[in-house]
């Protein structure tokens, strides 16, 4: 089994390689080609087919929609041109602060 960090990172590199691909070969350049606006409707989605799954008993049926809304995310991350490292820098920069801190550090600034 991978590693969910070599997942993603896999993952990321596949998203980035499509960009030029062919539309009609590729879903991921497809949603390119559409722009941010078709691409942040998907996140939106499957954000919301995700929170109908959340509600129900179907483990797998919740893990499969949040890997769609994970899997959109990360394309909509690679068509603004930022590396995988933006996001996994975020999140690392709060480890080790409580949720109530970083929320207090957000309405402050
Ligand atoms: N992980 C995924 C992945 N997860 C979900 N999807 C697609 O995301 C879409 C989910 O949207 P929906 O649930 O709304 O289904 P849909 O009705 O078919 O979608 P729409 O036509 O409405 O956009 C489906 O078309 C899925 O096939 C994915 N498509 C591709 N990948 C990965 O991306 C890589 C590159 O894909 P291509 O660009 O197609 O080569 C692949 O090798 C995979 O690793």
């Amino acid at each position: 089994m991978s590693s969910p960090s070599d997942v993603l990172s896999q993952l990321f590199a596949t998203l980035e390689s499509r960009k030029g691909a062919d539309p009609k070969a590729s879903y991921v350049a497809s949603l390119y080609a559409k722009g941010v606006d078709a691409i942040a409707k998907k996140v939106g989605e499957e954000a919301a087919e995700t929170i109908i799954a959340a509600k129900n008993d179907d483990d797998h049926a919740f893990v499969y929609e949040l890997a769609d809304l994970w899997f959109h995310s990360l394309v909509l991350l690679a068509q603004r041109g930022l590396p995988l490292d933006t996001l996994s820098d975020e999140l690392a920069r709060r480890f080790g602060t409580s949720g109530h801190a970083e929320k207090a550090a957000r309405t402050s600034s």
